[in-house]
């Protein structure tokens, strides 16, 4: 069940890279819901990135504001910033971004210490994390040395360490295979499942699937939302795709 409290607002938000180019977002007036699974699709260009940067705060809007949840993202200090990214977001990035030179235990850890000084108590949640990715036995291995797909469990261990509100994931299936898309996109369902609130870009109608509610973002502006009911293990996922595609093809996706 979804509830209707708004853990994301954006009023006359706005976001030029370049003067002379214009904005990328224009005016968007927005909310991300609790415990959906916000998926946002949209031509390459459209703004997608570059609106999940700014509801993540990884970027600062040029104008209008954000508040994220509970405090408006434009009058916070920096260090009141930090802490909102430290402990109660977290991002997975298409290109994964691990640390080379950690282990993987160490690439998940390492962004545990810098909230939680019982280092005890993050090498156990790490080790959980690890074992519930069926990663443990890797636990020493470096990123270079695991598939693409294992890289992208551990970019999503590391983004749980810290037990955050709401996950931010771009194209987080954009580099892997299908079968291994499918093992990542079944964990994102899962960590929804358990309440947490996942707002992920994608150009895959399959990921897109996984969303309870769709934004379709045109020219830098919401152009359509559709509802869906959240996606179960049992689901049909064929039918949820075609729904889809139907949503973003009459909005000449
Ligand atoms: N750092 C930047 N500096 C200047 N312009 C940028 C920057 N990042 C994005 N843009 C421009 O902003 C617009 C929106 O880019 P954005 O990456 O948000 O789109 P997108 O919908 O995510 O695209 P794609 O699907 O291709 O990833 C594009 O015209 C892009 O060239």
């Amino acid at each position: 069940m979804i509830s209707i409290e708004a853990i994301i607002q954006t009023h006359g938000l706005c976001k030029a890279y370049n003067s002379s180019e214009g904005n990328v977002l224009k005016d968007l007036d927005l909310e991300i819901y609790k415990g959906d699974f916000t998926v946002i699709m949209g031509r390459s260009g459209s703004g997608k990135s570059t609106l999940l940067y700014l509801l993540s705060v990884m970027d600062y809007c040029t104008a209008g504001n954000i508040n994220l949840l509970g405090k408006d993202m434009t009058k916070e200090s920096q260090k009141s910033l930090a802490k909102i990214h430290r402990e109660s977001i977290s991002f997975v990035f298409q290109g994964i971004n691990l640390l080379p030179d950690l282990t993987l235990f160490e690439n998940i850890v390492f962004c545990g210490y810098a909230v939680n000084k019982d280092k005890a108590a993050v090498a156990q949640k790490a080790e959980e994390l690890l074992k519930l990715f069926e990663l443990w036995d890797k636990r020493k291995s470096y990123p270079s040395e695991v598939s693409g797909g294992q890289q992208q469990m551990v970019a999503i261990a590391r983004a749980l360490i810290n037990d955050p509100e709401i996950i931010f994931a771009d194209e987080p299936t954009g580099a892997l295979n299908g079968a291994v898309g499918q093992d990542v996109l079944d964990t994102l369902s899962r960590l929804n499942a358990e309440g947490r609130s996942i707002i992920m870009v994608t150009h895959d109608l399959n990921a897109a699937a996984r969303a309870s509610r769709m934004l379709y973002l045109r020219d830098g502006s919401i152009s359509g939302e559709l509802r869906l009911e959240p996606y179960q293990a049992t689901g049909d996922l064929k039918e949820r795709t075609t729904r889809i595609f139907d949503f973003v093809e009459n909005l000449g996706w």
